[in-house]
């Protein structure tokens, strides 16, 4: 469950305490009905806006730093608070971008998760905006709660903000199977002054969490015992449901954890090769690559306009384009890398995007 810094900010700019109780006392009830759950919680630079003497969202990294760290503690601090009262432990979980992306790290980082709900207590999550870098962050909090829905194979994934949910045409559309088309609709739209994600965040969300086999639904935090409601089922909000056609499960964090960096445009063969064989890319399928990637960073494979998939990729920029379009024993001989573009570990196809 993920509820948003547009929600959680009062019109003075401090944190809602009232709403912060509210959402806890109902994760607490749905603990002691045996239900596990993750809150994932933005608001750390709201809550700390006001403490700082700061009016609005600074816009320099420093200061958003520091207004996380002040607000961060807050929010805790309230959470907790009323966790203990309800007899239960939170447990503060800061994540940034490496701890999913690097496999050793993902591995811990969903370690330390499934200790805590093993032992009873709700993990807090947020990222860790104090550290966090404009180059290295989630930026919003929808993907990250995705991610960590992803990690754990939770079977929900509840988004909760301060619209009703996602509207089109002026009304809230209650099932959305469509999401890479509703994405490209509205991927330009901003969100509210405070939140940083916006509707197509959560949509990015709730694509990750169907390709993860969980249900996602984006509701309003105020709405009347929205938490309870989401988890029976009820109508309310937007409901997306999961993917028929899922990905290798573990792979994808390759997918969705980083924002690529350029895009590998390939032929006809090498996309058949991908997608049919789940072969590794190699130079000699590749016509183009765009943008200023480096090795490690991921890219989109594109064909014929369309985004096959996403990899981290072997090679840099300059090393594909001149690698493009030759076979690897042309490449030996030349004294050039032999090794694929992406190797099929690091490359996760999305044949069926919903
Ligand atoms: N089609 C849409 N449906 C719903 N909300 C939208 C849409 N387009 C833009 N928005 C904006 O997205 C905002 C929610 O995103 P955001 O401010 O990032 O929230 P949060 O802080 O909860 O993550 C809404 O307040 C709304 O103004
Ligand atoms: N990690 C940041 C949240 C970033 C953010 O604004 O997220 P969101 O409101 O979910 O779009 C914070 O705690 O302030």
């Amino acid at each position: 469950m993920k509820v948003g810094s547009s929600s959680l900010r009062t019109a003075e700019g401090r944190l809602d305490a009232d709403l912060a109780t509210h959402l806890i006392d109902a994760v607490a009830d749905l603990r002691e009905r045996g239900v596990q759950v993750v809150f994932v919680s933005s608001g750390a630079v709201a809550a700390g806006l006001a403490p700082l003497g700061l009016r609005q969202r600074p816009i320099d990294l420093p200061r958003l730093q520091a207004a996380a760290s002040v607000g961060q503690g807050l929010l805790v601090h309230t959470y907790q608070r009323r966790l203990a009262a309800r007899g239960l432990a939170g447990g503060q979980v800061l994540l940034t971008p490496d701890d999913v992306v690097e496999r050793a790290r993902y591995l811990n980082a969903r370690g330390t998760l499934e200790t805590l709900l093993g032992l009873g207590a709700i993990p807090l999550v947020n990222e860790n905006d104090t550290i966090a870098t404009e180059e290295l962050r989630f930026g919003d909090n929808d993907r990250l709660a995705a991610l960590v829905a992803s990690m754990l194979g939770a079977q929900l994934l509840v988004l909760l903000t301060d619209v009703d949910g996602f509207y089109e045409g002026g009304e809230v559309v209650p099932r959305l199977t469509e999401l890479s088309s509703a994405i490209a609709r509205h991927s330009r739209r901003p969100g509210s002054d405070v939140g940083s994600g916006g509707i197509a965040s959560k949509l990015e969300a709730a694509r990750i969490a169907a390709f993860s086999g969980a249900h996602s639904v984006i509701a309003h935090a105020r709405a009347e015992n929205v938490v309870h409601r989401t988890v029976l089922g009820e109508e309310i909000g937007t409901w997306c449901p999961p993917s028929r056609h899922r990905p290798e499960s573990r792979k994808l964090w390759i997918a969705f954890a980083r924002t690529p960096r350029g895009r590998i445009v390939v032929d006809k063969g090498a996309a058949r090769a991908l997608i049919e064989r789940g072969s590794s890319l190699l130079a000699v399928g590749v016509e183009e690559a765009e943008g200023a990637f480096t090795v490690g960073d991921a890219v989109d494979v594109v064909h014929d306009g369309r985004v096959l998939g996403r990899g981290l990729s072997g090679l840099d920029r300059e090393t594909v384009e001149r690698v493009r379009g030759r076979p690897t024993e042309d490449l030996a001989e030349a004294g050039e890398p032999t090794r694929a573009v992406i190797h099929r570990d690091s490359l996760v196809v999305l044949p069926h995007v919903p």
